[in-house]
C-alpha cells in the first residue's frame, strides 16, 4: 500500500480534453506528424539542391525549361492593374535578383505598361516623360526574351539596341550590367572612339549589343564575321532621334540587314507617329504605349520652368552670373554648337567663376568624353557645358539646374534638354534664355507642347559684365582668339541652319556686337552670311508678278530659291547629325574634329574695317553684317607682282635723265646706237620714204665721238685711280722700311692722339645719317679692283698698261677728242 506524504502535493491526474480526447495522446500525434513534415521538407529540399548540382535527376536545363515554362504560360494573364512589385510580373528569378540588388522594386508606371506586352511578343512603341524609367522598360523585356529562348554565347547576335549617342549608350550597357548580372549572356559596347579590330574579335560572340547606329553600320559592312541573322529583339532606344533624318541612310541599311521576323520596340520622352518613319522599321501591329499623353504637361511634374528674354550680346554676362549665383548647384548648360563650348568653356575656366566647369561635347576623342561623363556624374556641384550630345537619355543625378544658352531647335529638344533635371522623383529647375527674335515663336511651340514655361526677370544691374576680361585674355592668347572666331561663326552658321525661320533668323543678330560680348575687337567676316544676304537681296530683288517673290519685303526669297536653300540646310543638317555621332572626337579635329570646318566661313586674317566714326550713319552691327565682300587678301607674289606691271604695260628697267635743256636720255638699257632718234630725227626717218645717208652717216659719226668718249673716260679713270693705289702701296712699303720705331711712332701718336683727349660725343656719327666716309667705302670698294697682286703678273697677262698723259682727267678728255676728231 502507497503511504501518503504529508509534506508532499498530489500528482495532478492529467486532465480529459472536452471532447475526451487525451492531450498527451494529441501531443504525440502533432508530433510525429511534425516530424514527418520536417523530413519532408528536408528531403525536398536535398533534392533541389541536387537539382542545383546537376547531380538530380533531371538536368539543369530541363529544370530551368521548365521554369521558363510556367513562366510563359503566365504571360497570356498579365494584368497590370495587380502589378504592383517586378515580382507581380511572369520574370525569371535571375532578372528579379538583379533588379533587387539594384534597389528596383517597384515599377514606373511605363514599365508596368509596356513590360508585359513586350513579354508577350508585341512590338512596341513607348512614350513617357523624361526620366520616368523607359530604359528599363526594354532592357528587362531584353533579358528575358534571350532567358526564355535559352541564348547562349554560340547561338550570337540576340538582341540589338541603338542609341543616338555614345554617352546614352553607355549608360544603357552600365544598366544592363547592373541588372543582368545573374544571367549568362555576353553583352557588348559597340560605339566608335576605339579600334574598330578590338570589337571585330569579339563581336561575333556577343549576345547583346548596345552601339551607335555609325559604329553598327560600319561593323556590318567590314566585319566578316557580324551576323545578324538571328536577332530576336531591336530596341530604338530615343527612337523619334534615331528615325529622324539625321539618322535615317544608316537606319535603313542597318534594317535591311536585321531579320523580318524580329521583335521591335520603340522608346522615347517624344516619340514618333510617323507611318512613314515606322513603316522603314516594319513593324507588326505595333502597340502604342502614350503614357502621359492625357497628362496636363509633357515635362515631369516636379520641374520648375521659365525663360528670360536677353539680347545675344548680353547673354555671356547672363552666363556668368548665373553661374556665380549658383555655386553650389550642378547645372547643365546646353549651347547650340562644340565650337561655342570649345571657346567659352576655355573662357571660363580662365573668369575662375568658383565652380568647376566641364564640357561635353561631340568633337572630345572617346577617352575625355568617358572621363567627363563621369567627372559630372560623380560632381556635388559643378557646371557642365554641353551640346545637344548631352540632350537625351542621360542620367546624372541630383542635377539642380538646366540652363539652354542657345535657343533649342524645336520644342521636342526642349523637353528633352530639360529632362535632365527632376528624373525620376526628384525636383529640378530649368531656365531658357531667348532672343527678342526668339521669344514669340518659341514660347508659343513650346505651349502648343504643353510645356508649362513663364517668363521672368533679370535685373540689368546684377547682371556682371565680363567683356573686357575676355579681350584682355585674346590679346594674350592668339589661339584663344581663334576659337573666339569659330566659336561666332559657328553660332551664326548654326542659326542659319535651323529649320524653323519663325525663330530663327541670322538676318536680325547684332553680330558686331555679339563678337564684341566673346572679347573679339571686330566681327570676323562671315561668307556664307554674305552669300545668303546676296540670295536674299537677289530673291528680293524679282520683279512684280513672281509669285512667292511678292509675298512681303521681310520674306527671305522666291519660293524655288527657299526650296533650294531648304534642301541644301537638309542635307548639311544630316551630315552635321551624322558627325556628332560617328566621328571620334580626336581624328574629328567633332569635331572632326573639323569635317565640319567652319574656317571656311572664317577668314582669320581679313576682317572687316570698322567705320569707326561711323561715317556711313549705318547701326554698327548692321554696317558690318552688311558690308559688301572683299576678296580674300593674296599673297603678293613677285609672279602676281610681274603680272601686273605686264598688264599695265609698264617700262621695266628703264633708267632715263633729262638733260637742262628737258631732253630725255634714256640710260639703261642702253638703246642700239643705230636705232637712237634724235630730236625727231628718226620721226623723219620713218615719215620719209626711205634713208637719208649722209645724215645717218653723220648721226653715226656722232655716235662714235659720244661712244669713244665714255670708253676713253672710264680708261683715264681706272688710269688715276691705279696711279693713287700704286702711291698708297708705296708708302706703305717706305713705312715698313722705316722699322719698328717708326711703327710704334705710329701707334704712339695713335694713342696720344686719342688718349689725351676727353671724349667728345658730337663726334660720333650720326646713326641716322650715312657715313661720308662709309659712302666713300662703298664707292671705293665698288670702284676698286681687287689689289693687283703683282704688277709682273699683269704685264705677264698681256693687259694694256694705263697711259700716263700727266694731265688732269678734262685735260686728258679734251685732248682725246681732239685726236679723235683728228682721226676721222
Ligand atoms: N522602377 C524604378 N524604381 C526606382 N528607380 C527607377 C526605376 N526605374 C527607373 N528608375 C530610375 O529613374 C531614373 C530615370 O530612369 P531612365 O533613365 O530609364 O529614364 P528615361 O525615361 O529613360 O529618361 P529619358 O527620357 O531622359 O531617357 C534613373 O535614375 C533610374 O535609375
Amino acid at each position: 500500500m502507497e503511504k501518503k506524504d504529508p509534506g508532499k502535493k498530489p500528482k495532478p491526474k492529467p486532465g480529459r480534453m472536452k471532447d475526451g480526447a487525451d492531450p498527451v495522446k494529441n501531443f504525440e500525434k502533432w508530433k510525429k506528424k511534425y516530424n514527418r513534415t520536417k523530413a519532408q521538407v528536408k528531403r525536398d529540399r536535398d533534392q533541389d539542391r541536387d537539382r542545383g548540382r546537376g547531380r538530380g535527376k533531371r538536368p539543369q536545363w530541363q529544370v530551368e525549361r521548365e521554369d521558363i515554362q510556367r513562366l510563359v504560360s503566365r504571360y497570356q494573364d498579365i494584368n497590370i492593374q495587380d502589378v504592383v512589385k517586378f515580382s507581380d510580373f511572369p520574370i525569371s528569378k535571375k532578372t528579379l535578383l538583379g533588379l533587387q540588388d539594384a534597389q528596383y522594386r517597384q515599377p514606373t508606371e511605363i514599365q508596368k505598361q509596356t513590360i508585359g506586352l513586350a513579354l508577350q511578343g508585341r512590338d512596341v512603341l513607348g512614350a513617357a516623360k523624361t526620366g520616368s524609367g523607359k530604359t528599363l522598360a526594354f532592357l528587362i523585356p531584353v533579358l528575358e526574351r534571350l532567358y526564355r529562348e535559352q541564348w547562349s554565347s554560340l547561338d550570337g547576335l540576340g538582341a540589338l539596341i541603338i542609341s543616338p549617342t555614345r554617352e546614352l549608350a553607355y549608360q544603357t550597357y552600365e544598366v544592363l550590367r547592373k541588372v543582368g548580372r545573374n544571367h549568362e549572356f555576353s553583352a557588348g559596347l559597340v560605339i566608335g572612339g576605339k579600334e574598330l579590330r578590338a570589337e571585330t574579335e569579339r563581336i561575333h560572340r556577343t549576345n547583346i549589343i548596345i552601339c551607335t547606329p555609325g559604329r553598327l553600320l560600319q561593323h556590318m559592312d567590314q566585319t566578316a564575321a557580324f551576323s545578324a541573322s538571328e536577332l530576336r529583339l531591336l530596341v530604338l532606344d530615343e527612337a523619334d532621334r534615331i528615325l529622324d533624318m539625321g539618322f535615317a541612310e544608316t537606319l535603313n541599311a542597318i534594317v535591311e540587314n536585321l531579320p523580318a521576323s524580329r521583335q521591335t520596340l520603340l522608346f522615347s520622352a517624344t516619340q514618333t507617329k510617323s507611318v512613314k518613319d515606322l513603316a522603314r522599321l516594319s513593324l507588326k501591329d505595333p502597340e502604342y504605349v502614350w503614357v502621359h499623353e492625357k497628362a496636363r504637361f509633357s515635362t515631369p511634374a516636379t520641374l520648375e520652368q521659365s525663360y528670360v528674354v536677353v539680347e545675344l550680346p548680353q547673354k555671356v554676362n547672363m552666363l556668368y552670373s548665373f553661374i556665380r549665383t549658383h555655386l553650389r548647384s550642378k547645372v547643365m548648360v546646353f549651347f547650340a554648337c562644340c565650337k561655342e563650348v570649345q571657346y567659352l568653356f576655355r573662357a571660363f575656366c580662365r573668369l575662375r567663376p568658383g565652380t568647376p566647369v566641364l564640357a561635353l561635347h561631340g568633337k572630345q576623342n572617346q577617352m575625355k568624353r568617358v572621363e567627363v561623363y563621369n567627372d559630372f556624374l560623380r560632381k556635388q556641384s559643378a557646371v557642365l557645358f554641353a551640346t545637344d550630345v548631352a540632350a537625351r537619355g542621360l542620367d546624372f543625378p541630383a542635377v539642380h539646374w538646366v540652363l539652354q544658352f542657345d535657343c533649342p531647335e524645336d520644342a521636342d529638344t526642349y523637353i528633352h534638354r530639360v529632362g535632365r533635371t527632376a528624373r525620376y522623383r526628384d525636383g529640378g529647375e530649368a531656365l531658357l534664355l531667348l532672343l527678342p527674335s526668339e521669344e514669340e515663336a518659341m514660347v508659343r511651340q513650346l505651349q502648343d507642347k504643353k510645356v508649362p514655361i513663364s517668363q521672368i526677370q533679370v535685373n540689368p544691374e546684377k547682371l556682371q559684365s565680363v567683356q573686357q576680361k575676355l579681350e584682355a585674355f585674346l590679346a594674350q592668347e592668339a589661339e584663344q582668339k581663334q576659337r573666339a572666331q569659330r566659336c561666332f561663326v559657328s553660332y551664326l552658321r548654326s542659326v542659319h541652319l535651323m529649320r524653323d525661320k519663325a525663330v530663327f533668323d541670322v538676318f536680325r543678330l547684332p553680330v558686331g556686337d555679339y563678337a564684341r560680348s566673346l572679347g573679339l575687337a571686330v566681327a570676323p567676316r562671315v561668307r556664307f552670311l554674305q552669300r545668303a544676304e546676296a540670295q536674299r537681296a537677289g530673291g528680293e530683288g524679282e520683279g512684280p508678278g513672281g509669285g512667292a517673290g511678292d509675298e512681303g519685303e521681310g520674306e527671305r526669297g522666291g519660293a524655288s530659291s527657299e526650296g533650294e536653300e531648304s534642301e541644301e540646310e537638309q542635307q548639311l543638317r544630316s551630315f552635321k547629325a551624322q558627325l556628332t555621332e560617328r566621328l571620334p572626337g580626336g581624328s574629328s579635329s567633332e569635331d572632326g574634329e573639323d569635317s565640319e570646318d567652319d574656317l571656311r566661313d572664317l577668314d582669320l586674317l581679313t576682317v572687316k574695317r570698322r567705320d569707326v566714326f561711323n561715317l556711313t550713319g549705318a547701326p554698327q552691327g548692321l554696317a558690318e553684317a552688311a558690308a559688301p565682300p572683299r576678296k580674300k587678301a593674296e599673297r603678293e607674289t613677285k609672279y602676281s607682282e610681274a603680272k601686273k606691271v605686264l598688264r599695265r604695260h609698264f617700262q621695266v628697267n628703264t633708267k632715263v635723265t633729262f638733260s637742262e635743256e628737258g631732253r630725255a636720255l634714256q640710260l639703261w638699257p642702253p638703246v642700239p646706237r643705230s636705232a637712237a632718234p634724235e630730236d625727231g630725227q628718226g620721226d623723219e626717218d620713218r615719215d620719209g620714204a626711205g634713208i637719208d645717208v649722209d645724215k645717218a652717216r653723220e648721226r653715226l659719226r656722232r655716235e662714235d665721238q659720244e661712244f669713244d668718249k665714255q670708253e676713253y673716260r672710264s680708261k683715264v679713270k681706272a688710269k688715276h685711280r691705279e696711279r693713287k693705289l700704286k702711291e698708297r702701296a708705296a708708302r706703305r712699303r717706305r713705312q715698313e722700311d722705316q722699322g719698328d720705331g717708326d711703327q710704334e711712332d705710329e701707334v704712339l701718336a695713335y694713342l696720344a692722339n686719342h688718349s689725351d683727349d676727353e671724349f667728345d660725343p658730337s663726334t660720333l656719327p650720326d646713326p641716322d645719317r650715312p657715313r661720308e666716309d662709309e659712302e666713300e667705302e662703298e664707292e671705293q670698294e665698288e670702284d676698286e679692283p681687287p689689289p693687283p697682286p703683282k704688277k709682273k703678273k699683269q704685264l705677264v697677262s698681256g693687259e694694256p698698261a694705263a697711259l700716263d698723259t700727266g694731265l688732269s682727267l678734262a685735260e686728258d678728255e679734251e685732248l682725246v677728242l681732239q685726236l679723235l676728231s683728228g682721226s676721222r
